[in-house]
């Protein structure tokens, strides 16, 4: 699914308008009717409901709601933040059918009309939605800071009003929603960590936009969803042997961090590769082969004589430490090795503090740095639309896959697009969850998805596979190793 800009949306609208087609204001009653709904749904007892407008479209939304609400004998009061102009058209009409409803309309011109708000009171906050052009100031500012100072429930209609719908709000005042309901789609702005103190959960409502509207080409961010990820799934063929699904190089651990090893083997044999072998130090073997028995062990003091060219693929980094010997390691495959690899952890490290490396990666590999393995290489960034940005300049300079990890991961690939992933949770955040990821992407990558696929399919499964563990572990019992353990289960919701 395409991710839009506020610009790309209205022209979506426009285009729903032209061709089901409908009136704008009947657009704007499906999209309150909506909210409505799930209003209804909420119930909760509130001692009030306090509805607030601006007077552009979202603070139609709002009056549409009070409207429909009372409609279903639920009442609230409407508070109109007045900016002594008219307001939108859709807004105007709203109002004028609302003058014929038991509502008690309130005008706000002046932070003495604000009312008192009672910690049981809920707040519907839409004074602004995708329109807004500047940081609030003056009363919109002032009401803002009242609402949020309150301790009852807020509730956002399309986004929290003083936020951005496309770029980061960084001092912005902006209002503190428990949920909010958006529409259609995830706006940008829901990506952004920075923006998580103000959001709280979002519910994306269905608001019947045109299916034809060409989305395609009108934006280079995309975020993952199961008709993508269902298309790049590849079953396996009946008269496939182990040799179908190439064999796996992994480049991992050390003494005092073997479990990395042993979390990325397992996480590359759990994702399908034919065979995997394990380069750890030749003192560790017991570790690796015990643990993961299914894994042949190659030590990594033969690093210097081994024919790299029999592996499909290598994963390089998770637990391999950043001494001389381990960039060693990494500086012989990134020489004598031309196809794809995957490089995490320690690996990155090991670039960041030789960055004459990157010019030596083979086109085509994956890097998968959390945002300071990220900084380290590619410097600091002010936010985390600058870090996708600079993550979006590297990958096409350098003609690899930059996944940056987090809630949200994403992949800048070489041809400039950008992928979020939609699935994973914060039980997640936990030691050796990335070490797992890079065991699946080398796994992809061996049975013959290309890099661009096993970033998707990868990161998706990782997620997913932590989604299905969590419903029986809990978030905060999920550890690394569940995550391998699930991968079958993530596998067959692909499949079916
Ligand atoms: N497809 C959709 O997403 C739909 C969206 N609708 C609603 O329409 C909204 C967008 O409506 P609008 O474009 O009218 O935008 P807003 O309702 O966000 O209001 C923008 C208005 O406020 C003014 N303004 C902007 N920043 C300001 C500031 N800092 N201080 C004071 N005034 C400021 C602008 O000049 C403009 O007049 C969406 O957020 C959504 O709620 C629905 O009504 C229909 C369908
Ligand atoms: N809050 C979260 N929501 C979703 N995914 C998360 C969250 N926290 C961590 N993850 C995922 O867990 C993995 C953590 O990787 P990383 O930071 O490299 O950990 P480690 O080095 O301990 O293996 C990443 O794939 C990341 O996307
Ligand atoms: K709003």
């Amino acid at each position: 699914m395409k991710i839009l800009s506020a610009e790309q949306i209205r022209k979506w609208d426009e285009f729903t308008i032209l061709n089901e087609p409908i009136s704008s204001i009947d657009l704007m009653e499906r999209a309150a009717r909506q909210c409505t709904q799930w209003f209804e749904q909420k119930k909760g007892g509130f001692r009030k409901i306090r509805i607030f407008c601006g007077k552009g479209n979202n603070g139609g939304d709002g009056l549409a709601i009070a409207r429909q609400l009372v409609e279903k004998d639920i009442l609230s009061d409407v508070y109109i933040l007045e900016f002594g102009s008219l307001g939108t058209n859709d807004f105007q009409t709203n109002l004028s059918r609302l003058h014929s409803f038991p509502v008690t309309i309130h005008f706000i011109q002046h932070q003495d009309f604000f009312p008192v708000i009672d910690k049981a009171d809920l707040i519907i906050d839409a004074l602004f939605g995708s329109g807004l052009n500047r940081p609030l100031d003056g009363l919109s500012l002032q009401l803002v800071q009242h609402l949020n100072k309150s301790a009852a429930t807020i509730i956002a209609i399309d986004l929290p009003s003083g936020m951005f719908a496309d770029k980061p709000s960084p001092t912005n005042a902006v209002i503190k929603a428990h949920e909010t309901l958006t529409f259609q789609q995830l706006k940008f702005c829901f990506l952004f960590p920075e923006n998580e103190p103000f959001f709280g959960e979002v519910h994306v409502l269905n608001i019947g936009l045109h299916p034809d509207f060409s989305i395609a080409g009108n934006s280079m961010f995309e975020l993952t969803d199961w008709k993508m990820i269902k298309e790049i799934y590849k079953p396996r063929k009946q008269f496939s042997h182990k040799g179908t699904y190439g064999h796996a190089l992994i480049v991992a651990g050390e003494k005092g961090k073997m479990g990395a090893a042993v979390l990325c083997t397992r996480g590359c044999l759990r994702s399908g590769a034919g065979l995997v072998s394990a380069m750890v130090p030749e003192e560790q073997f017991a570790i690796i082969q015990t643990a993961v028995p299914e894994a042949m062990a190659i030590a990594q003091e033969t690093i210097e004589t081994v024919d790299l060219s029999k592996y499909t693929t290598v994963g390089i980094g998770p637990g391999t430490g950043t001494s001389e010997e381990s960039a060693r390691l990494l500086q012989r495959v990134l020489v004598n090795y031309n196809r794809p690899i995957v490089i995490d952890a320690d690996g990155l490290n090991i670039i960041a503090a030789n960055d004459e490396l990157l010019s030596e990666l083979p086109p085509g590999s994956i890097l998968s740095p959390h945002p300071k393995e990220f900084e380290r290489i590619f410097g600091k960034t002010e936010n985390h639309l600058e870090r996708i940005q600079t993550a979006r300049l590297q990958a096409q300079k350098l003609f690899v896959y930059i996944i940056v990890k987090g809630h949200y991961s994403f992949v800048a690939c070489p041809d400039g697009e950008v992928y979020f992933n939609s699935t994973g949770n914060s039980g997640m955040a936990t030691g050796g969850s990335g070490d797992v990821l890079t065991g699946i992407l080398t796994g992809l990558l061996a049975q013959g998805y290309s890099a661009k696929e096993s970033c998707l399919l990868g990161m998706f499964l990782h997620g997913l596979s932590a989604d299905i563990a969590v419903k029986t572990t809990s978030q905060e019992a999920l550890v690394a190793g569940d995550i391998t353990e699930y991968l079958g289960k993530a596998f067959l919701s692909i499949a079916n």
